[in-house]
């Protein structure tokens, strides 16, 4: 497929009424937030996708919000970065001219609504939100260590000696129930209104831009085709290309922070 330049895809971004962007955790990498591949996908002596998952919670819920309350505290330091701050602008243009953007991500941080994105699909939950497994009630929390018995956890050095927490440590709701990350793990069933928003979003887009994902993970990955599929030109704006790569009309080789700010305009 003969790819895009730079100038055909600027046309086509202007021409386009309806844009879908994906995003994964590249396009955080430069605000400090690490990526899934980042030291090996490992926490501690953890693959984090291994922790991602209710059979980890069912294990040792400690550990899981030991892992969780470390992100939240990393993620607590990190400000959007250029990239984010570039699609918060197309979409405030886009907004202004009556077209349609959404966007789509994978991310769980937040840093995307923090630099201004406020059409903002989270397929996989948020680090900011939590959830009760008694009375299923989902409430915003930012408090950072979770729990007072949080205090100084969660470094990822295999050496550390860590400590088991027990139920008493973990947050409680006001109902008396145990809370946990509002965050779909390996396994788990996305939320309805996200599978429907982000199908709406996929459906009839002309222009679908890939930032910052490997591409493995499912459904998120398979938007991508779909949307080629259904006529949507697609553009990967990645440090490599990703495993959609070969779906993509267009391919812009570098950092998020680096490209979408010109890329973009
Ligand atoms: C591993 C994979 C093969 N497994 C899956 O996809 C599974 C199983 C599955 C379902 N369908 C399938 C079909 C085929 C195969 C497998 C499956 N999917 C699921 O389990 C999903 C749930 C998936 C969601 C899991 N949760 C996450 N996150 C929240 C947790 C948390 O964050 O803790 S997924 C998590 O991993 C993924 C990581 O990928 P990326 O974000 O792309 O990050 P990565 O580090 O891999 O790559 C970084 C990229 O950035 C680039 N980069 C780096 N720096 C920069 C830079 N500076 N600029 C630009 N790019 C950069 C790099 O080159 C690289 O390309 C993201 O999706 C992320 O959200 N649920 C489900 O299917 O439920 C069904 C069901 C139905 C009925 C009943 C019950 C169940
Ligand atoms: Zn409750």
């Amino acid at each position: 497929m003969k790819k895009l330049n730079r100038k055909e895809f600027q046309d086509k971004l202007r021409q386009a009424r309806k844009i879908t962007v994906l995003t994964g955790a590249g396009v955080s990498a430069e605000s400090g937030v690490p990526t899934f591949r980042d030291a090996g996908g490992l926490w501690r002596r953890y693959k984090a996708t291994d922790l991602a998952s209710p059979e980890a919670w069912q294990r040792d819920p400690g550990l899981v919000w030991e892992f969780y309350n470390h992100r939240r505290a990393v993620a607590h330091t990190c400000k959007p970065n250029e990239g984010h701050l570039a699609l918060a602008r197309l979409e405030a243009r886009f907004r202004e001219a009556g077209r349609t953007f959404t966007l789509i991500t994978q991310n769980v941080d937040g840093l995307h609504e923090a630099a201004g994105s406020e059409r903002v699909v989270r397929l996989h939950g948020s680090l900011w939100q939590v959830r009760c497994l008694q009375c299923a009630e989902v409430t915003w929390n930012h408090t950072v260590p979770i729990t007072p018995a949080f205090e100084g956890s969660g470094s990822p050095d295999p050496e550390f000696v860590a400590r088991r927490f027990e139920t008493t440590d973990l947050p409680q709701c006001h109902c008396g129930g145990v809370i946990r990350p509002h965050i779909v793990w390996f396994g788990e069933r996305l939320s309805r209104a996200d599978l429907d928003a982000a199908e709406e979003a996929v459906d009839g887009c002309d222009l679908m831009l890939v930032i910052g994902t490997s591409a493995v993970v499912y459904p998120a990955a398979g938007y991508v085709p779909i949307a080629r599929r259904l006529g949507a030109v697609v553009a990967e704006v990645n440090v490599e290309p990703s495993a959609v790569n070969n779906e993509c009309s267009a391919f812009f080789k570098g950092k998020a922070g680096e490209v979408l700010p010109s890329l973009l305009g």
